[in-house]
C-alpha cells in the first residue's frame, strides 16, 4: 500500500507536470502514447485504493455524471463589464479623463480581447475549488465540473494561496472548425461562431460533453490582488503565469495612449492568424492605485476600455 501511494504521487506529479507542458506551455516533452499509458496506471492504482485519490488528481478532469441543474454563485467581487471603444478618438478620450484624474504619469496595458465568455476560478489552498460564469455580474453559475475539463486550468497552483482569478474560456478556431464539421455531417445545425460554440458548450450538464468540445482558457485578472500585496495589472498577470494559469503572451505596457493606438493598429490585420478570435483590445491602467483613484461606475470601470474592432466580414463556407 505505501508503494502504491508513492506511485500514485508521482504519476500526480509527472501527469500533472505533462499537462502543463502540453496545454500551457504548447511545448509537449513526451508523446501522447507515454501520456496516456500513465493516465491508465493512475487510474487502474485510484480504481485499486479509491481512499488515495485526490482532488488535484488529473484523472478527476472528466468528472462523473450528468447534473441536473447548474447552481447559483455569488461572486465575491462584482465581475465588471468593460466600456467600448470605437476609433482612436475614442481612446485619447478616454486617456484625458484618465490623466484629469490621476495626473500624465500613468502607464497602460494592452491585452488582446478573447471572444468568448468570461468565467471566475476559485482556489483554497492552491487546490481549485470552484468556477463559475459571469452571469449578471454578481450571480453566476456553478460550472466547477465543466472547467475542469478545460487542460489548460491547473487543478493545484504552484503555491498554497487562496484566490479568485478571471478569464476568458473559448473554443480555438481548429476545435471550432472540428465541431462544425461534425454537425454538418450529423445533420445538427451549426454554431455560427466559436464564441457561440464555447457558451453551448460550457452550458452542457454532462461534463463528458464539454470535454470534448476542447475548450481552453486565458487568465486575465486576479480578483484579490491587493490582498496578495500585489499593485499593478502586469504584476498580477505575471504572478497569474508564476502560478501555473495560462496567460495571453501577447500583452504589452505602453508607456502612452500614442503608444496603445500603436498595439491597436498592429493587431488589428493580424488576428486573423491568431488560433482563437479576438473581438477587441482592452486597455487597463497599469497602477492599481490609480485604478482605485479612478473607480468604476455601476457597469464598468473607469480604468479600463474595451477598443472593438470593426466585426469581421462573415466568410460562409
Ligand atoms: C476587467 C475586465 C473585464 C473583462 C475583460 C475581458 C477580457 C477578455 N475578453 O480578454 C480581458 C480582460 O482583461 C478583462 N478585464
Amino acid at each position: 500500500r505505501q508503494a502504491a501511494m508513492k506511485r500514485i504521487e508521482e504519476l500526480r506529479e509527472l501527469l500533472n507536470k505533462y499537462n502543463y507542458e502540453y496545454y500551457v506551455l504548447d511545448r509537449p516533452s513526451v508523446p501522447d502514447a507515454e501520456y496516456d499509458r500513465l493516465m491508465q496506471e493512475l487510474i487502474a492504482l485510484e480504481e485499486q485504493y479509491p481512499d488515495l485519490k485526490t482532488k488535484d488528481s488529473p484523472s478527476q478532469r472528466v468528472g462523473g455524471q450528468a447534473l441536473d441543474a447548474f447552481q447559483k454563485v455569488e461572486h465575491r467581487t462584482p465581475m465588471l463589464s468593460l466600456a467600448n471603444a470605437f476609433n482612436e478618438g475614442d481612446l485619447r478620450d478616454f486617456d484625458r479623463r484618465v490623466r484629469q484624474e490621476v495626473g500624465d504619469d500613468v502607464a497602460y496595458v494592452c491585452e488582446l480581447k478573447i471572444d468568448g465568455l468570461a468565467v471566475s476560478v476559485r482556489y483554497e489552498d492552491g487546490y481549485f475549488v470552484q468556477g463559475a460564469t459571469r452571469g449578471d455580474g454578481v450571480t453566476g453559475e456553478d460550472i466547477t465540473e465543466n472547467l475542469k475539463t478545460i487542460r489548460s486550468l491547473p487543478l493545484r497552483l504552484n503555491e498554497p494561496v487562496t484566490l479568485e482569478a478571471r478569464g476568458e474560456a473559448y473554443m480555438p478556431k481548429a476545435s471550432f472548425e472540428r465541431l462544425n464539421e461534425q454537425r454538418r455531417n450529423r445533420g445538427e445545425e451549426l454554431f455560427a461562431n466559436p464564441r457561440n460554440a464555447a457558451a453551448g458548450s460550457l452550458r452542457q450538464l454532462d461534463p463528458k460533453i464539454a470535454a470534448s468540445r476542447h475548450l481552453d482558457l486565458f487568465v486575465y485578472s486576479l480578483a484579490n490582488a491587493e490582498e496578495l500585496g500585489i499593485d499593478s495589472h502586469s504584476a498580477a498577470l505575471d504572478y497569474l503565469q508564476q502560478l501555473g494559469f495560462k496567460t495571453n503572451p501577447e500583452r504589452r505596457r505602453c508607456a502612452n495612449i500614442d503608444e496603445v493606438i500603436q498595439f491597436v493598429n498592429e493587431w488589428h490585420g493580424k488576428r486573423s492568424h491568431l488560433p482563437y478570435e479576438i473581438d477587441g483590445i482592452v486597455v487597463k491602467v497599469d497602477s492599481f492605485e490609480q485604478q482605485k483613484q479612478l473607480g468604476a461606475t455601476a457597469k464598468s470601470p473607469r480604468w479600463a476600455v474595451a477598443y472593438k474592432f470593426p466585426a469581421e466580414e462573415v466568410v460562409t463556407k
